[in-house]
């Protein structure tokens, strides 16, 4: 199968450079939760009911963004034949083979849009078992005519996927008194980014992770995974499956609306088990600020000290770079 990045191969030279018990197995897969943790699941065509119904529906969001820093949503108004649409796409794309995939301009995006793995992985265990393909949304438009229904699809996704960021984050920023005004002032659809994520099949899925335990560094994300499941999120210290849901989106608070709420919104850490035997797909469209946006709270006392966005990613890359993890907000905290 010449479209699959060399994963085994990196994993068995990792493996054999470890000086851990290559039996171990890390507890990756979790047990079964009982029903009480179902991750909340909103439904967004309260907002257009009445006064009542919409007070409700914000307050559950809210409510959720503080305690799980997750939520899911339905009636968001992507339809379920364009996910359905955009996951085949995804599946053909992947399929190409992964030497053209990686040769620089794959689709004829910038250098860096496709991505597997993890260049400095010295462990196999920080080895994500994934491939990726990252666009800044104007970049969509610079997809080659080869792949023009791909083009299409992700432009159709990202023209629903932008204005209902949008909606969430006003209606989120509103009950924490963050005037809305700030992200139209420091957001557009130049900044925030699609990442269309593959995680193949893996014989060591008790042993790698399909994506490691991360936060995600934006303000918003909105992600779609398909029916293979495999999305686990942390909550009072446990791990919690995200069952697949076909009609839902799951949003998830990012490390800059956790500090801009100063720590009143949870910035949760979430991870991917990767499946054994079958593919997985997703979709994940994160809303971010431009690079000089100024995070600081207006919640007093401060949490954090004040941080540009391109301050917080250069802070991130110097310390994976120097400690093997992001680190993340709690390098800013006063
Ligand atoms: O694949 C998923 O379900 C989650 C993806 C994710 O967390 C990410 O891309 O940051
Ligand atoms: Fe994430």
């Amino acid at each position: 199968m010449d479209y699959e990045p060399p994963l085994l191969e990196i994993y068995k030279t990792l493996l054999q450079a470890s000086l851990d018990d290559d039996d171990v197995d890390v507890g990756i897969h979790t047990s079964q939760k009982p029903d009480w943790c179902e991750l909340p699941l909103i439904d967004l065509s309260k907002l257009s009911l009445g006064h009542h119904e919409r007070e409700e529906c914000m307050e559950e969001m809210s409510g959720a963004a503080k305690t799980w820093g997750f939520f899911q949503i339905l009636n968001h108004g992507v339809s379920q034949e364009l996910l359905q649409i955009l996951r085949c796409e995804q599946l053909e794309v992947f399929r190409t083979p992964f030497a053209h995939k990686s040769s620089g301009n794959f689709l004829n995006l910038p250098a860096r849009s496709y991505r597997w793995g993890n260049p400095s992985a010295t462990n196999f265990r920080q080895l994500p078992w994934s491939e990726a393909l990252h666009m800044f949304l104007p970049d969509i438009a610079r997809m080659d005519y080869q792949h023009q229904s791909l083009r299409s699809t992700v432009e159709a996704f990202a023209s629903v996927v932008a204005p209902l960021a949008e909606s969430l984050v006003q209606i989120l920023a509103h009950k924490v008194n963050i005037k809305f005004s700030y992200f139209q002032e420091n957001c557009s659809a130049k900044t925030s980014f699609l990442r269309l994520n593959r995680y193949p099949p893996c014989p060591f899925s008790s042993r790698v992770f399909g994506l490691l335990p991360h936060t995600d560094s934006c303000l918003l994300t909105i992600v779609h995974q398909d029916h293979v499941g495999g999305l686990q999120l942390m909550k009072d210290g446990n791990w919690i499956d995200v069952k697949p849901n076909p009609h839902a989106l799951v949003v998830n608070v990012g490390d800059l609306f956790q500090a801009l709420s100063n720590g009143t919104y949870i910035s949760a850490k979430h991870r991917v088990v990767a499946a054994e035997k079958v593919e997985r797909v997703s979709v994940a469209y994160f809303y971010s600020p431009r690079k000089d946006s100024l995070i600081e709270s207006h919640i007093m006392p401060p949490m954090y000290r004040r941080f540009t966005f391109g301050e917080y990613k250069e802070q991130i890359e110097k310390d994976i770079k120097e400690t093997g993890d992001k680190v993340g907000l709690s390098r800013f905290l006063l």
